[in-house]
């Protein structure tokens, strides 16, 4: 009632249909009630069945009032507008990811630093570079765990996809230096959608503690590179992401500092193997799930390898653009599992979304999982059916699965070449 009194009758009476809950906590009980029980669905229904298909709701979240918003329209309208929103993500993630890293940076810096980051990760020359990479790494992960006997799939799918961003981004770091970032992540990551309680037994107090350690090891790595760069031992290979990030200069010389250059590497190598190795593993199951999509995304397989002339030493980054149905096997997979579910805003003056007003200052979820499971979007949500993206386009806003906007994720196209190198040889040769 404090929060919506201020806004005064006229504004107030403009405010999506919703309610803020219990005091203090809001909606948070039910959100985390409905992720923990294994109904994430059940969290957005209940708004829709309480008060219509209207597709924005208010309520009281993360310690702050919130417009949640799951319709194309809607969600659309505030990834595309820079002006109206900025990040808003809970305080639990900027204090996980630091607060140098995207997801607090002000505009120009965000602009400036995704620019340097983005290209050599993205794009066909970029691509190129790291199939080679990647395919080893798959092809030996594969090899290991049909030996091992039993292996725990995710947690080594993970595995798995962190050697890979490490190689992108710190193409020197030694196995030890891995571990250690590895063993930290897992923690990190059940504080990053947690409330922001730092004490002992809560996910954010552990996560606090991990964070630490990545960045105690970040920073070893970041001295060494700093001395060998200052006594000219410059290594002749290309220069990696963490050289980049060293070197950049903004049009009046700054540097980054360490805490910036760590920031950055803590977010990007996170984001960089968490939500590949999930999206990995359930394309794997969807497939041995449904022997006909199985079949028929090997038989595309088999093909693809017969056309590729006898001179050619493996797949290039072609063949992999050949890959229609695949392809489909992973945007349907990317649509059913909803990885990134929702994205965090905040608006900078009063705007007019669907017809409701979202008022300054106040926090924004786009739930894109609730749009990827709308019957009225995507009939039969709940049927995984990697033939509905046949010769089909979506309209904008309608597939989130990477968001929208100047957040695009900047390793989409890295994401999908990574799980299609996985699905090709566990396709042909495994189950
Ligand atoms: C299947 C895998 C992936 C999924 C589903 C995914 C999903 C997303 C989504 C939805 C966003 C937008 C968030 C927003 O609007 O606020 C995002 C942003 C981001 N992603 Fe990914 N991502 C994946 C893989 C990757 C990879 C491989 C990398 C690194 C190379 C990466 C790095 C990032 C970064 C740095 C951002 C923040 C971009 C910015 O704020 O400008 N992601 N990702």
């Amino acid at each position: 009632w404090v929060r919506e009194a201020s806004l005064g009758a006229g504004r107030r009476a403009r405010l999506p249909p919703g309610e803020m809950g219990w005091p203090v906590v809001g909606a948070m009980w039910s959100f985390l009630w409905s992720f923990k029980s294994g109904k994430p669905d059940a969290f957005f229904g209940s708004f829709t069945q309480r008060f219509g298909r209207t597709g924005i709701y208010r309520a009281f979240m993360f310690s702050s009032p919130t417009i949640l918003i799951a319709n194309p329209e809607g969600c659309k309208r505030v990834l595309t507008d820079d002006d109206s929103f900025v990040e808003g993500w809970p305080k639990a993630t900027v204090t996980l990811m630091g607060k140098h890293s995207f997801v607090n940076l002000p505009y120009e810096e965000h602009k400036r630093l995704r620019k340097l980051t983005a290209a050599p990760i993205n794009g066909f020359d970029a691509l190129t570079t790291y199939l080679g990479y990647i395919d080893r790494t798959v092809v030996s992960a594969l090899c290991r765990w049909s030996e091992a006997g039993e292996v725990e799939f995710l947690t080594e799918l993970r595995k798995m996809t962190f050697k890979i961003i490490v190689q992108i981004f710190m193409s020197a770091a030694d196995d030890a230096t891995m571990l250690a970032l590895e063993r930290s992540y897992t923690d990190l990551n059940y504080g990053i959608r947690a409330m922001a309680i730092d004490l002992p037994g809560f996910a954010f107090h552990k996560a606090l503690k991990a964070r630490k350690k990545l960045v105690s090891v970040l920073q070893g790595v970041l001295n060494e590179r700093r001395a060998a760069a200052a006594a000219k031992e410059f290594s002749t290979s290309s220069k990696d992401m963490m050289d980049r990030l060293i070197e950049v200069e903004d049009e009046n010389g700054r540097r980054l500092n360490n805490e910036e250059i760590i920031d950055i590497l803590i977010m990007y190598l996170n984001a960089g193997h968490e939500s590949s190795g999930h999206i990995t593993m359930w394309a794997t199951l969807f497939l041995q799930e449904n022997p006909e999509i199985f079949a028929k995304a090997k038989a595309e397989q088999e093909e693809i390898l017969r056309s590729i002339p006898p001179t050619q030493k493996g797949l290039d980054l072609r063949d992999f653009r050949k890959m229609k149905y695949l392809s489909q096997v992973i945007d349907e997979t990317l649509r059913f599992v909803n990885i990134s579910f929702v994205s965090f805003r905040e608006a900078t003056k009063d705007v007019s979304v669907n017809g409701y007003l979202v008022p300054k200052g106040w926090k924004v979820q786009l739930w894109s999982r609730s749009v990827h499971m709308d019957p009225e979007v995507y009939p039969e949500p709940k049927k995984f059916s990697p033939s509905r993206w046949e010769d089909y386009l979506p309209k904008p806003g309608t597939f989130l699965a990477f968001g929208l906007g100047t957040k695009l994720c900047p390793g989409n196209d890295l994401a999908k070449l990574e799980i299609s190198v996985f699905l090709h040889h566990f396709l042909l040769g495994y189950k």
